[in-house]
């Protein structure tokens, strides 16, 4: 039976998925591309099985959801690819209109998260899909994530960049997890078997990759517009664990999130080994 994956296609699930393509067998996967607020909404609709997903996304619809272990793609400080481009200090947006990517959902709400709890500001929001410069025109500050993010940060220009891995640190000493392995809970009654070896297998791709990014970085196509060496240490600045700091991290960002009604409830996470066969 065949499983539907979602694929990230930014340069953060590279490693990840060129390590299981090279060493895994992959001819019961099906890949499906996509930025993740398709894959979110494939996700819910039953379009895919799984996918590295926005954190948020389980939280929305956890009751239809479990989890991979040990996958996450995180950061503890820095993540170099989630990014608010700013034309005044963060402190002076109260008021403003911010704009945001349109292929975020965890993203965009830490951005609220932090803007309300961190600084106590007031704002409002407005997807954009104009490019960096464009958009900067329109809104004081903007919010991009993924590779966007990545060349936006190649450009030189009258803005500051402020990083929401490094903002979230500080705010809470804790990590931040940006995306989960969700799993479908339809899908664990019908393919657990496959599940339960795909979760093997993506861990052993990441342990993989991790001993290979040089190699990776060499052979992807991202390098054509960033070094080998600045892909490396990208992926370098990424954690791609679930550990309980992590987990301690998305609870802490699920409460905020619930506390401001950006989700309808706190979620518990489970994991695919927890759910009943
Ligand atoms: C670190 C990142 O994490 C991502 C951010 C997501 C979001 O904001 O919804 C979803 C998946 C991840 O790819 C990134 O894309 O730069």
């Amino acid at each position: 039976m065949t499983l539907n994956i979602g694929h990230i296609r930014y340069a953060n699930c590279t490693p990840i998925f060129t390590a299981l393509a090279a060493h895994f067998d992959c001819s019961g996967y099906r890949f499906v591309p996509g930025v993740p607020a398709h894959l979110n909404a494939l996700l819910r609709s039953g379009g895919i099985d799984l996918s590295p997903s926005s954190s948020i996304e389980y939280a929305s619809a956890h009751e239809q959801y479990c989890l991979f272990p040990e996958l996450s793609i995180s950061a503890i400080g820095p993540v170099k690819s989630v990014l608010l481009f700013s034309r005044v200090p963060i402190e002076r947006l109260d008021g403003a209109t911010v704009g945001l990517s349109a292929e975020s959902d965890t993203s965009v709400n830490l951005l609220k998260v932090l803007l309300a709890r961190k600084y106590g500001l007031t704002t409002s929001y407005e997807r954009t899909q104009s490019p960096l410069t464009m958009a900067l025109q329109q809104y004081p500050a903007v919010l991009l994530i993924g590779d966007a993010a990545l060349k936006g940060a190649q450009l030189v220009g009258d803005w500051r960049v402020y990083d929401l891995g490094e903002l979230w640190h500080e705010f809470t000493g804790l990590p931040f997890v940006f995306a989960l392995w969700i799993v479908r809970r339809d899908t664990v009654r019908e393919k657990r078997a496959e599940l339960v070896a795909l979760g093997r297998d993506l861990v052993a791709a990441k342990k993989l990759a991790y001993a290979s990014y040089a190699e990776i970085a060499a052979g992807c196509s991202e390098n054509a517009w960033l070094s080998a060496a600045e892909l490396v240490d990208y992926w370098q600045t990424i954690s791609y664990e679930l550990t309980p700091a992590h987990l301690e991290g998305a609870r802490s960002f699920f409460r905020h999130a619930f506390e401001l009604g950006l989700i309808p409830s706190q979620p518990e996470l489970v994991f695919l080994e927890e759910l009943a066969g």
